[in-house]
């Protein structure tokens, strides 16, 4: 395993530019080393493939787009949505902009048998050997913050038993995640600089990946707040995967139950 490529971050715009540069400061004295190997589980990638459209439910306390959503207890959240019929929970764990924590991450996998996915800015590769440590399943890269390291963070995040949940928004970021080899890829449906949402980018981008030859996993990504608008991605994506519309609804098992709702 060699050492990750150095990233420029001063090319990403906007939020997301601000949170990727705070994120490198917080990990600038962490040892680059990749640390140990492990076996690769694949818990969270078998997690979503089965028959039907699996829900990754996210805990999500607070957004740039939205401010604060709910002061979620992480372990009662996750075992809600696990009750709900979630697969896998996807866990916040970016502190200023989400109010999330490693505890929180740590705290879901002590209380759901649910693979659980990482959700942050991976900038350094401690925060993947965080994730690993923390019993994580899965972590987030983001072709958009990674660009052309993409593949050498998916090698990283692999060697350290990690599953990745490589994520695009258009095509030429899909062309990267192809190149790269991720086996499962996110389309979000938001766009990260100027916080839009377009529900037809994920429909668009999984029939893409699909005609260039990918036979893995497809997530659609953010946005969802309806068993209609889900039905969107139904017989397309292999999941779906949503935060705020679950987070905020005040019954979390209740809210996961009716989006799956065909
Ligand atoms: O959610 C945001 O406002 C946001 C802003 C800047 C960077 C990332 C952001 N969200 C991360 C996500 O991708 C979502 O948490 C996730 O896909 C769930 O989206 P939603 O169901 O719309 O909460």
């Amino acid at each position: 395993m060699n050492g990750l490529p150095p990233l420029d971050l001063s090319r990403v715009p906007g939020v997301l530019g601000r949170i990727v540069q705070e994120r490198a400061g917080d990990y600038r004295e962490a040892s680059p080393e990749p640390g140990p190997a492990r076996p690769a589980a694949r818990r969270f990638e078998a997690s979503l493939n089965g028959p039907q459209l699996a829900l990754i439910a996210e805990v999500k306390r607070a957004s740039p787009s939205q401010g604060a959503i709910a002061p979620l207890d992480p372990a009662l959240s996750a075992r809600a949505y696990e009750a709900g019929g979630a697969s896998a929970i996807s866990v916040l764990t970016e502190p200023r902009h989400f109010d999330g924590n490693p505890q929180a991450l740590h705290s879901v996998t002590g209380a759901v048998d649910l693979p659980v996915l990482r959700k942050d800015f991976v900038v350094h590769p401690a925060m993947l050997r965080e994730a690993a440590e923390w019993n994580a399943a899965a972590a987030l890269l983001m072709v958009s913050v990674l660009g052309t390291a993409t593949g050498a963070y998916l090698e990283m995040t692999h060697h350290l038993g990690l599953d990745a949940l490589v994520e695009v928004h258009d095509e030429a970021e899909l062309d990267v995640a192809l190149a790269a080899g991720a086996r499962i890829i996110g389309v979000n449906n938001r766009d990260l600089t100027t916080l839009n949402i377009d529900l037809s980018v994920s429909p668009r981008l999984i029939r893409l990946a699909r005609r260039r030859g990918f036979a893995g996993v497809l997530v659609a990504e953010s946005g969802y707040r309806s068993p209609d608008q889900i039905a969107q991605v139904r017989g397309l994506a292999d999941a779906v995967l949503v935060g705020s519309s679950l987070a905020g609804s005040g019954d979390l098992a209740r809210a996961a139950r009716d989006l799956l709702a065909v």
